[in-house]
């Protein structure tokens, strides 16, 4: 009773034949303009609200943010990732106090390995100086970043969980970077919805298996890991997070908490896969853009020539003296729109949204790209332009329709790692290198591929040195 409108469900598929699902994306803004703001679907027999712009997100997860921050507990997604009962990691564990230890131990983890002798900072300046190798032998010539970039973005957050840093062809490497992309593809696609629309076939042999089959082999590499170091380990000297894990394990004892190695180990998980597409689809939008628009990437280059002038390298510092700058990757994570749907939501609560009744246990949708492109928030919200995050004074703003990492308690953990890597990677590859649209490439797509994590249409890029250094 009162539960929002949306279009009318059939029997065992619900409503997820009369979406595209190759980029329900459009198909939910229509539905918006139809039903409103606040509006219900079905996945299979299953009741989900989708919540689109600014007012009912902010409602939903700010204001009622402990009736809407749940996570729904019967989706493939966390049937496949989640290997060892009670050790649901973070993103997918649901709203409790085991998820709230274990992502405040993950923010204030982060938070300290950045202050350690081994800043967060020359971590990543220090990955940025191995792709920087491929790009100087590609001047002249074109090349695919996509690989770099992934293997990059993975390499940072490898570093940051244990210390490692690998070569590109490594097959640890190659098997995670593989890894996220196969299971994204399968949780995402047709057989991933099969499977949560109609759970009589989740035993068949279908092709939804494979993602199975690679989350075991995952969780059997990372218990490897932890084994190894585990050896090497001297507790209270923590190298990276898996030490500080453990020497929290040492310190809490049994103490009943939500802290154990199979806990560390699905956290291991999720932060390696949350870490890497987001960061790098990002990446590869940005030069998407800055390619097709000269300009912009020029004026980019003179502010960060500006304000480098003398300096060897660039520190996260800096961003507070380019605001053009600044605006351009915030401008680059709008277009982006790398998460459109985040991490789906569930009430905890029988609770209530813009006035509709929605019971607990409701599949909530977050539909951020609704936001990210939603009028009257922006100058311009349909086309690529910077303006967005600049006022009259040439200051860079960021208006609150800004939520590429969501709002409220379940908001992205790895923002300000992500903020630092975008701006670190952007300023010191834009400060060497002119990037180029290569002639015969056409007209670029800037539609992403749809999936959790959207990513552009491959592309080659034209690579020039600006300057020797
Ligand atoms: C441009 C890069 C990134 C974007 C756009 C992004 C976006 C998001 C979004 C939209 C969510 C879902 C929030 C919700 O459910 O409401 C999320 C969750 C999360 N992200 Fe990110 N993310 C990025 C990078 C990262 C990085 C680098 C890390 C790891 C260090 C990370 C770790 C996480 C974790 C652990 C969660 C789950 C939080 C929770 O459930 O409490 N993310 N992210």
């Amino acid at each position: 009773k009162n539960f929002p409108p949306g279009p009318r469900p059939i029997p065992i598929f619900g409503n997820m034949l009369q979406l595209n699902l190759e980029s329900p994306i459009d198909d939910l803004e229509r539905l918006a303009k139809h039903y409103g703001n606040v509006y219900s679907l079905y996945i299979g027999p299953k009741p989900a609200v989708v919540v689109n712009g600014l007012q009912a997100l902010k409602e939903a997860f700010v204001t009622k943010a402990a009736d809407f921050s749940g996570r729904p507990q019967d989706l493939m997604v966390n049937h496949a990732i989640m290997v060892k009962a009670n050790a649901p990691g973070v993103i997918l564990a649901d709203y409790s106090p085991g998820w709230r230890e274990q992502r405040r131990f993950g923010l204030m983890t982060l938070r300290n390995l950045g202050l350690g002798k081994l800043s967060m900072e020359q971590r990543i300046l220090g990955e940025i100086h191995r792709i920087i190798k491929p790009l100087e032998q590609s001047v002249g010539k074109t090349i695919n970043p996509k690989l770099l970039f992934h293997n990059a973005a993975s390499n940072i957050i490898c570093q940051v969980l244990f210390a490692r840093q690998f070569e590109y062809d490594d097959e640890f490497m190659k098997f995670f970077v593989d890894l996220f992309h196969e299971t994204s593809k399968i949780i995402n696609g047709r057989w991933g919805m099969i499977y949560d629309s109609i759970p009589m076939v989740r035993n068949l042999p279908l092709p939804f298996q494979k993602a199975f089959k690679l989350f075991k082999m995952a969780h059997e590499r990372r218990l490897e890991l932890l084994a190894e170091n585990k050896k090497s380990r001297v507790p209270g000297k923590p190298r990276h997070f898996i030490d500080c894990y453990l020497d929290e394990m040492d310190k809490r004892g049994d103490d009943g908490s939500s802290f154990s190695e199979d806990q560390l180990c699905a956290f291991i998980l999720d932060l390696h896969f949350a870490g890497t597409d987001t960061t790098a689809n990002t990446m590869l939008t940005a030069f998407l853009y800055l390619m097709n628009y000269p300009q912009i990437q020029e004026r980019c280059q003179q502010e960060i020539d500006r304000v480098l002038d003398g300096k060897d390298q660039a520190s996260f510092e800096d961003r507070h003296q380019m605001p053009y700058v600044q605006a351009v990757i915030h401008e680059i994570q709008r277009m982006a729109n790398t998460v459109p749907l985040a991490v789906f939501h569930s009430t905890t609560n029988d609770t209530e949204l813009m006035g509709y009744s929605i019971p607990r246990g409701t599949v909530i949708i977050p539909n951020l790209s609704s936001v990210l492109f939603e009028e009257g928030q922006w100058k311009s919200p349909h086309e690529f332009n910077p303006e967005n995050f600049l006022n009259d004074q040439g200051e860079f703003v960021k208006p609150e329709a800004f939520m590429p990492f969501s709002t409220g308690p379940r908001m992205c953990l790895g923002e300000g790692l992500a903020r630092m890597e975008l701006f670190l990677f952007l300023v010191t590859l834009l400060r060497m290198f002119k990037f180029i649209w290569p002639e015969d490439a056409g007209e670029p797509d800037y539609i992403p591929v749809y999936g959790t994590t959207q990513t552009p249409k491959p592309y080659l890029m034209k690579v020039q040195f600006r300057k020797t250094t």
